[in-house]
């Protein structure tokens, strides 16, 4: 089998078949593949090999390799009758994929195993006196109701729209109640002492969204007590996925790089499944998470997740319709606005460059079929044409022909990454040679104005974050060959 594509586990069928005794090394082109099949949507004809005869096709659906499976095993006159292997196959999963799926909704109740720097979760922390007494007291404060959860907060007031505390306006004090469990965290956490509490109470099921808490609002660890019951954290970093079962009267640690450089988040579901001991249905959850008010910039190594060093972090939406707001104001008045264009620049950052740099792989398994406009675009190109794939993502049109070259571009690095590995010879994929990859951001593409003969932008656009900075991407790929009266194909919607 070839790189991308292996035997699948079981007999069921999958969306890609393997066809032996096929392909252009006993004369069948991939366009008499693609013809026999043409009543199939989105068919690819990969071939690993031009010596070898054998390709794998990849369909929609697993129903339509099925019937092609049934179509294929038939005499087919345009292959000359000649007798095909067709099996199944599957794509190939990478190492961190396999990872991924044993690790897929299980939740362990020993952080310790997935040895994430700065993680420590210590069971029983308080006991259930203590428990019941912090139940009964905050049931009497003043709650704040967000969308799905209601919070209190102490010390200082968590601000959700910035994700930040003001640190020169002091709230109401930490419950008394709370003296000798903090006198127990100082001893357990080497003298670190909180300042700022926030409360969250969890109705049955509700979760968190990912995120990593504003490194420019609080210094050293960042600590989380659950009360009443149990539920899953996980934590996410690098297309990594780790469950924690957090009991009810456990103190979770979050520390160093689990702190700064890991995602925390609360899957909304109504049950977790733990490791040793099954599924565990979601009760209600309190957690009083412990945090110290930064007053100087944050000057982590992660500068990548860092608002202090970098507009990491992205905006909340409320943050974002502030901005809107802002911007039409300014527009009203022809006033430029930096801190949209900022906020702008920000999300894209937080919610395209690093989501797909963590899923690169993953996404590319996902992403090979050839959207069949797109093709017949490209086979209408001349021989010898040079076109730019604008956000190539992981190449899948390098390989549509071999008769033009390819300079593909993306401003995730894991993809182009991807797309790389396309061209190196060993890869199989011959038709690929006459293609380069560059990681370049399609707002500011680094070739010349009018050099090239056409361009390829294929649902890009929608990853840029205002209309106007869409429009900007649209002149500048219109940009790099406008000069000559040639093609350039923008798709969005199929
Ligand atoms: O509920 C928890 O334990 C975590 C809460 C949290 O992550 C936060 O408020 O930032
Ligand atoms: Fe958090």
């Amino acid at each position: 089998m070839c790189a991308a594509f292996t035997k699948p586990k079981d007999s069921c069928p999958t969306s890609h078949l393997f066809l032996g005794n096929c392909g252009p090394a006993v004369g069948i082109s991939i366009q008499t593949i693609a013809e026999v099949l043409h009543q199939f949507e989105n068919v690819t004809v990969t071939v690993p090999d031009a010596l070898l005869a054998r390709v794998y096709v990849s369909f929609q659906n697993s129903q339509s390799a099925e019937q092609a499976a049934e179509l294929l095993r038939r005499p087919v006159p345009a292959f000359d009758d000649r007798p095909l292997a067709v099996k199944y196959a599957a794509l190939k999963r990478t190492e961190a994929e396999e990872d991924q799926e044993q690790q897929d909704g299980k939740v362990s109740t020993d952080p310790r195993k997935f040895c994430i720097p700065g993680l420590r979760l210590l069971q029983g922390f308080i006991t259930q006196e203590e428990e019941q007494a912090l139940v009964n007291e905050l049931a009497h404060g003043e709650w704040e109701e967000l969308a799905r959860r209601r919070v209190q907060h102490f010390g200082y007031k968590f601000h959700y729209e910035t994700r930040n505390v003001d640190p020169a306006s002091p709230a109401e004090p930490m419950p008394a109640r709370l003296g000798p469990i903090l006198q127990r965290m100082q001893q357990a956490l080497d003298g670190w002492v909180p300042d700022q509490l926030t409360v969250n109470d969890y109705a049955p099921g509700v979760g968190l969204s990912p995120h990593i808490d504003t490194h420019s609002a609080f210094t050293g660890p960042i600590v989380s007590l659950s009360l009443v019951g149990l539920s899953a954290m996980e934590f996410r970093r690098h297309g990594l996925r780790r469950g924690v079962a957090l009991p009810p009267r456990s103190l979770l640690v979050m520390d160093g790089e689990a702190r700064l450089a890991w995602a925390h988040y609360i899957p909304h579901r109504k049950s977790d499944y733990v490791e040793g001991v099954g599924w565990l249905p979601r009760t209600r959850r309190i957690s009083l998470t412990f945090r110290q008010v930064r007053r100087s910039p944050c000057t982590c190594a992660y500068p990548e997740c860092c608002d202090s060093q970098a507009c990491q972090l992205p905006p909340t939406r409320k943050a974002l319709a502030a901005q809107e707001l802002q911007t039409s104001a300014d527009a009203a008045l022809s006033l430029p606005s930096q801190g949209a264009r900022a906020g702008a620049a920000c999300l894209e950052v937080a919610y395209v460059h690093q989501v797909y740099d963590a899923i690169a792989p993953h996404f590319s398994s996902t992403r090979f079929a050839v959207w069949p406009k797109v093709r017949e675009f490209i086979n209408s190109l001349p021989q010898g044409a040079v076109v730019a794939d604008v956000g190539c993502g992981n190449g899948k049109y390098f390989g549509v022909r071999s008769d033009i070259a390819v300079l593909g571009s993306d401003r995730s690095a894991g993809l182009a990454q991807v797309a790389a590995q396309r061209l190196s010879p060993t890869s199989g994929n011959s038709a690929c040679t006459r293609a380069d990859v560059a990681v370049a951001d399609g707002l500011t593409l680094p070739y010349r104005s009018g050099c090239l003969d056409a361009v390829l932008c294929i649902a890009v656009m929608h990853h840029l974050s205002t209309e106007q900075r869409q429009q900007v991407a649209d002149v500048r790929v219109v940009d790099v060959f406008y000069d000559k009266s040639n093609w350039c194909i923008i798709f969005e919607r199929l």
